[in-house]
């Protein structure tokens, strides 16, 4: 018998605990990657069995809006409400100031727009990606329109940036995001200032967005293992 995979443990835990914080009535931001997909699949599981009612999830990418229909969860988009109650999301990186790397499935975009605008932001992760300094591990993911890439890649160069297109996995040729744009993964040695950063990276013509999430989130849900048992710790 081969043992539990322990990630994939942290992860359906932290992702079914934030599932059970949603309420009924609410308007859901669903947030994308294989945390989030466990938290769909359990707000799906919680409607069937009754005990959630009358919720409506907006996705952040074509992952979550397939999971979503999938699991039996009602979707609606931003034009159709003036809300967001709460917003589930994934990350790649998490530091002590509850500041995010994000992005690592290219859905950083959609996911900024939804995750920003919802009344309460809650953070799945396992507790690998926490980490002391942002960019310690995980490069920032940058989304670009394809006529400027070039000139995008020599600016962040210039700001001493490494940048690196991101390439399709069984695809030829780089990944292409759900509003058909380009992903630079861009390494600084040392990101001392996120706020900055954020604001510096976005300021480059032919940049649409980000992976640097700064003071959005409010509760982060970190999955766990303690003596072989999946735990979720909140900070
Ligand atoms: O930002 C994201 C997608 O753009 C994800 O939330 C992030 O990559 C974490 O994914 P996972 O839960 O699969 O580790």
């Amino acid at each position: 018998m081969t043992a539990a995979d322990p990630v994939k443990l942290m992860k359906q835990e932290v992702g079914k605990a934030a599932a059970a914080l949603v309420k009924s009535g609410s308007i859901v931001g669903l947030g994308t990657g294989s945390t989030t997909a466990y938290t769909i699949q359990y707000l799906g599981e919680r409607l069937q069995s009754g005990e959630l009612t009358d919720i409506v999830g907006i996705p952040t990418s074509f992952q979550s809006e397939v999971l979503a229909k999938e699991y039996g969860v009602p979707l609606t988009t931003l034009d159709a409400v003036d809300h967001i109650d709460i917003a589930i999301d994934g990350a790649d990186e998490v530091d002590p100031h509850k500041n995010l790397i994000k992005g690592g499935g290219a859905a950083h975009t959609r996911e900024k727009v939804v995750d920003y605008l919802a009344d309460q932001f809650i953070v799945v992760v396992d507790s690998g990606k926490l980490v002391d300094r942002l960019g310690s591990v995980f490069a920032v993911p940058v989304e670009v329109i394809p006529m400027a890439i070039t000139p995008v890649i020599n600016a962040i160069k210039q700001l001493g940036g490494q940048p690196e297109l991101r390439m399709g996995v069984k695809k030829a040729g780089p990944v292409i995001t759900d509003q058909g744009n380009m992903v630079v993964d861009v390494r600084f040695d040392s990101i001392d200032d996120p706020v900055n950063l954020e604001k510096v990276l976005n300021n480059i013509p032919g940049v649409l967005e980000n992976g640097i999430f700064v003071n959005c989130a409010d509760i982060v849900l970190i999955g766990e293992v303690v003596d072989g048992q999946p735990v979720v710790r909140r900070i």
